[in-house]
């Protein structure tokens, strides 16, 4: 049970913990802290919040548990206000996208990673921002993935554990690191992808009529071009070495296939899409897709 939950940012991440726990009766007190008064009076008349304020230092007070869930450029400062103003067996965890500026940033206030620090990220959300935008199952089912380090509290990641379970999530844990990895491709790549084919076809002289006549898989694949800039501005430079290696990756991969088609090679089209077919197939039934086989270049 949380006693006195301090949520900075009270958003669509935010504002869903926070209608989940008091869902399930996990949380006694929740203090929203945002910038913003008009979403602050929003999440206060829906009941995601019993109190308010615009400064973190306030907000922390008594808390024994922290969820920052600002974009990850704003990470940093709000971590500097509330140094040295936290409950000294208060808990603070995040749900940002990336987990090695998280890391850093507390390195960088606090001169070390605190113990009572658990970095922390849910594979669940939407398009959509904002308080107005929360909802209670949001959670329900969906992975958060958990990176402490070696000095992480024990006490301190079991009670970030439960207070994800009580939110209805699986959780689980991995290495800072392998986690930006694995996001710069499987959720940070996609969102270059769609905002980049997006942004490309509204710059085209006859964009009305390229949207006009898009059909459903144009609506199916562009969904996330719709998310927050700034929290994707803040994700592409918090993970850029990651998410930027694999953005050429891709590239060439476009560019392979653009000779593929320059060369009218259809046996090659035809093996790409069949492995790609029975990819996605394994990734919805939930089953691990066919391994690649072994390049002999690189095993040498
Ligand atoms: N939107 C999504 O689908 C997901 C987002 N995340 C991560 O969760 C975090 C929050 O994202 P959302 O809830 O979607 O954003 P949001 O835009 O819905 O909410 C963020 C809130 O933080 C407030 N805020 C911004 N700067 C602040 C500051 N300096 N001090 C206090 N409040 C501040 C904003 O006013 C806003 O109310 C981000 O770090 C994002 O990477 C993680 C998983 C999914
Ligand atoms: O809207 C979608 O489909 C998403 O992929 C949302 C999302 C955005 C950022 C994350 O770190 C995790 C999930």
């Amino acid at each position: 049970m949380i006693e006195r939950l301090a949520l900075i940012g009270v958003g669509l991440i935010g504002g869903s913990l926070a209608r989940a726990l008091r869902g399930a009766g996990a949380v006694g007190e929740i203090i929203g802290c945002g910038r913003s008064a008009e979403n602050l009076e929003l999440a206060f008349d829906l009941g995601v919040i019993d109190g308010c304020t615009r400064d973190p230092a306030v907000a922390v007070e008594d808390a024994d548990m922290v969820f920052l869930a600002v974009p990850l450029g704003a990470v940093r400062g709000v971590l500097e206000r509330i140094q040295g103003r936290l409950r000294e067996d208060a808990v603070i965890t995040d749900g940002g996208s990336v987990k090695g500026s998280i890391v850093a940033d507390a390195a960088a206030v606090f001169g070390e990673v605190p113990a009572r620090l658990v970095p922390g990220h849910p594979i669940a959300g939407t398009e959509h921002s904002g308080v107005g935008a929360s909802f209670p199952e949001l959670y329900h089912n969906r992975r958060v993935i958990l990176t402490p380090l070696p000095q992480t509290d024990v006490v301190a990641l079991e009670r970030v554990r439960t207070m994800w379970q009580a939110a209805g999530a699986v959780v689980t844990e991995m290495d800072v690191a392998h986690h930006d990895h694995v996001l710069a491709a499987t959720s940070h790549l996609p969102h270059m992808l769609a905002f980049g084919l997006v942004d490309l076809l509204a710059r085209q002289q006859d964009n009305d009529e390229i949207f006009r006549y898009a059909a459903g898989g144009f609506r199916d694949f562009t969904r996330i071009a719709s998310s927050n800039p700034v929290m994707w501005r803040d994700i592409c430079i918090a993970n850029a070495d990651a998410l930027s290696g694999m953005l050429a990756r891709f590239g060439e991969e476009m560019t392979d296939l653009a000779e593929t088609i320059r060369r009218r090679d259809g046996d090659h089209l035809l093996d790409i899409f069949s492995r790609a077919k029975t990819a996605r197939h394994a990734y919805v039934d939930g089953v691990s897709p066919p391994k690649p086989e072994q390049d002999p270049e690189q095993s040498g």
